[in-house]
């Protein structure tokens, strides 16, 4: 259902963000696009779904270059698992999550890189650049932007190996620099080459909160598709609007599946010295822009 604005409301709403401009000129958010988030899954959808997909798609494309014009920096980090559970389904591999991992042998991993790269970060930055040459596209091999270390998950308090998986051990950030500088986006895909070569899968979330504070960034913001963190999942009456890093770290032990690493994230990027970390719900078109730029928080919003 769409609400007709008068004109003066539409004039209150764009005085609300001033304040915002203000406060976020120049900032570098990085803005973690969960493959939930896009709601695809990969598989075929009917016309309807199609055209919402699009348009959603479409909005958080928008959002980034409203945000580059509006002075701010974004860097985007997008994830893709569900596009990657459908792809390797449709070549005949199983697809397996431990500790919110995706166990991933080397036969899963070309398929990985291929979804990631080639497949989800083309297509957003064709989006994006439907508004002119602004993104670029980014892999964590270019320019040495990510250093990848063997990751095990972890299961009941143990360690558990699951494969190619790796955790960011260095971030080089001169080339995101180097966009940014040319008042572009980077669009970065998550994976990268452990010191020997071998190409790992990074977590989306986890790559976005080692970028966010190798850039100093003064915000990272994931997207996903749950309004945000609860206390109890899944009782909806729980949802937390905001929680200290340490408030987090006493929940993670009881968190599970995806929400592990993006919370694990948050902690690592506000405890890095990224000033806030939320989580909004990507499948509300514009999210971005309202967690930015208006007074309502929305998701949940991890502080220090
Ligand atoms: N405490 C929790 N709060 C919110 N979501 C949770 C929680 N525990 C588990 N989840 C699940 O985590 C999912 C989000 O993680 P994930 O599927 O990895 O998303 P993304 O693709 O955006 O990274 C939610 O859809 C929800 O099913
Ligand atoms: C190690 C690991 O689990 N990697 C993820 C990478 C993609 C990702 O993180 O995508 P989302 O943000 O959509 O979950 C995977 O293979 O699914």
């Amino acid at each position: 259902m769409s609400v007709e604005l008068s004109a003066e409301q539409k004039a209150a709403v764009l005085v609300e963000a001033l304040p915002w401009l203000n406060r976020f000129r120049g900032a570098i958010t990085v803005v973690k696009y969960g493959g939930n988030a896009m709601v695809s899954g990969g598989e075929p959808l009917g016309r309807a779904a199609r055209s919402a997909v699009g348009a959603l798609r479409a909005a958080f494309a928008a959002d980034m270059v409203f945000l580059r014009q509006a002075g701010l920096q974004p860097v985007v980090v997008h994830g893709g698992g569900p596009q990657i559970s459908a792809m390797l389904e449709q070549v005949g591999l199983t697809s397996e999550f431990r500790g919110g991992l995706r166990v991933t042998t080397p036969e899963a991993m070309k398929i990985v890189q291929m979804v990631l790269v080639g497949q989800v970060g083309q297509e957003l930055v064709g989006e994006i650049n439907a508004h002119g040459p602004l993104a670029v596209g980014l892999s964590g091999s270019d320019g040495g932007l990510f250093t990848a270390v063997r990751r095990p998950a972890v299961v009941d308090g143990e360690p558990v190996d699951v494969g190619l998986v790796g955790d960011v051990a260095e971030v080089n950030p001169t080339v995101v620099a180097q966009v940014l500088a040319a008042g572009q986006i980077p669009v970065v895909s998550t994976v990268a080459p452990d010191i020997d070569g071998v190409v790992h899968n990074l977590n989306a979330d986890t790559a976005a909160a080692a970028l966010a504070i190798a850039l100093g960034a003064r915000k990272l913001v994931v997207l996903t598709d749950v309004p945000g963190l609860y206390a109890n999942w899944p009782d909806t009456s729980s949802l937390i609007s905001e929680l200290s890093a340490d408030e987090l770290e006493k929940l993670l032990p009881e968190l599970a599946s995806g929400m592990v690493p993006k919370m694990e994230a948050c902690l690592r990027a506000v405890r890095g010295g990224v000033p806030a970390a939320h989580v909004v719900d990507g499948r509300s078109p514009h999210s971005t822009l309202l967690e930015i730029f208006t007074e309502a928080g929305h998701g949940t919003m991890v502080t220090p």
